[in-house]
């Protein structure tokens, strides 16, 4: 089943617009995360889906069918919380048959339906437990297959694994993505995790203050940001953003000149600067900065580079190239990871396509 949201704004105030505006498909059988900082509007997003809340205007389709009106119920979508919610006590077994008694369905059928969701979710051998007996991440392997015991048309899950230890979660996050696999059922994912968002989702959408900033693949919100706020929130350490001013000769044999006009700003991520002389420095691109600390945490650098009166950080610099403590260091840019932005955050040129992008 595919959503439709069109024109969808909303308010819990009658004032300040939490949603504005909002168009949007999310794919049929596909992962899609809502990613994006405290606050943005994920969980109201989620919630205009699953119709626990209506919106103030605009119009919310299922495929074809305008849901807008329907409650949760009607537009039988399945969630999943991060308090997982299962009741506690009845066994694993009475929680994933519970939606099917509700719905009248035959016991021999339940419990078949009960057994083979079990057997998905790797929680065979707890049926006979009571959640309290369980694991934080076996309760949420239950709370999925209660989800989906009655076959629902989509499948929403908010922020499923924030209460689980950080081995847990990337456990739980590839289990979730298998189950996904396996169903087919199209699923929305809440996360704030961006590492989260970048290994489970077939498509992300980025939000802030109630607006989308971007929607795409993975790996396009990574190489192809579309604006300054995208490029830093995606991308751990966060990208450098250095002012433009006084580098424009730097760029002029590189970059439209319509582009570089409306440039402001430089925006490099720390794994995109190298050594001058390293075979990885695609541009034609020479800077010098004062090297002002260097540390080395297993495979990974993080060396602090002054350029510009700002401390920037490199993290593809090689110990070996550093010799003294306070060297000035020379250095490159590869063609991935280095984008210009507008005065409005916008990406008006990226170097990895060599193109000016949003050229309007
Ligand atoms: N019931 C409510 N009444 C009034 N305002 C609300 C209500 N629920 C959320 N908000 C406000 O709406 C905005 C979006 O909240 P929402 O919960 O959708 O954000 P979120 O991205 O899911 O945040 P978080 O990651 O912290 O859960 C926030 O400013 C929040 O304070």
């Amino acid at each position: 089943m595919k959503v439709r949201f069109e024109d969808v704004s909303l308010n819990y105030d009658k004032q300040k617009e939490v949603l504005q505006d909002l168009s949007f498909e999310i794919p049929k059988g596909k992962l899609t995360c809502l990613l994006g900082p405290s606050g943005c509007g994920k969980s109201t997003t989620l919630n205009l889906i699953s119709g626990l809340l209506p919106p103030s205007k605009g119009r919310i389709y299922f495929d074809e069918q305008d849901v807008t009106k329907k409650d949760a119920l009607g537009r039988r979508v399945g969630m999943v919380f991060q308090n997982y919610a299962l009741y506690p006590h009845m066994t694993v077994l009475e929680n994933i048959c519970f939606p099917l008694k509700m719905a009248k369905v035959k016991k021999t059928d339940r419990l078949k339906r009960a057994n083979d969701l079990a057997k998905l979710v790797h929680v065979t051998d707890e049926l006979a437990k009571r959640p309290g007996e369980l694991s934080g991440g076996q309760q949420q392997r239950v709370a999925i297959a209660r989800s989906l015991a009655k076959s629902p048309s989509i499948l929403l899950l908010d922020e499923p694994l924030s209460n689980l230890d950080a081995r847990l979660r990337v456990e739980m996050r590839d289990e979730i993505r298998k189950i996904q696999l396996a169903t087919g059922v199209t699923t929305v994912f809440v996360t704030h995790d961006q590492d989260e968002a970048m290994h489970i989702a077939d498509k992300i959408m980025i939000l802030n203050d109630g607006k989308i900033q971007q929607y795409t693949t993975p790996n396009n919100i990574y190489d192809h940001p579309s604006n300054l706020f995208v490029a830093k929130f995606i991308g751990n350490p966060e990208a450098n953003v250095i002012p433009l001013a006084g580098l424009e000769s730097n760029f002029s044999s590189l970059i439209p000149e319509k582009a570089l006009k409306k440039a402001i700003s430089l925006i490099v991520r720390p794994e995109s600067i190298v050594s001058a002389n390293s075979a990885l420095a695609a541009l034609p691109l020479k800077f010098q900065g004062q090297l002002v600390d260097s540390r080395r945490f297993g495979k990974e650098m993080a060396v602090k580079i002054n350029f510009q009166d700002k401390e920037i950080l490199a993290t593809a610099i090689p110990s070996e190239d550093l010799k003294s403590a306070t060297q000035l260091l020379e250095f490159s840019l590869k063609t991935t990871g280095v984008f210009l932005c507008d005065q409005a955050g916008k990406v008006v040129w990226s170097a990895s396509d060599e193109r000016i992008v949003n050229d309007d």
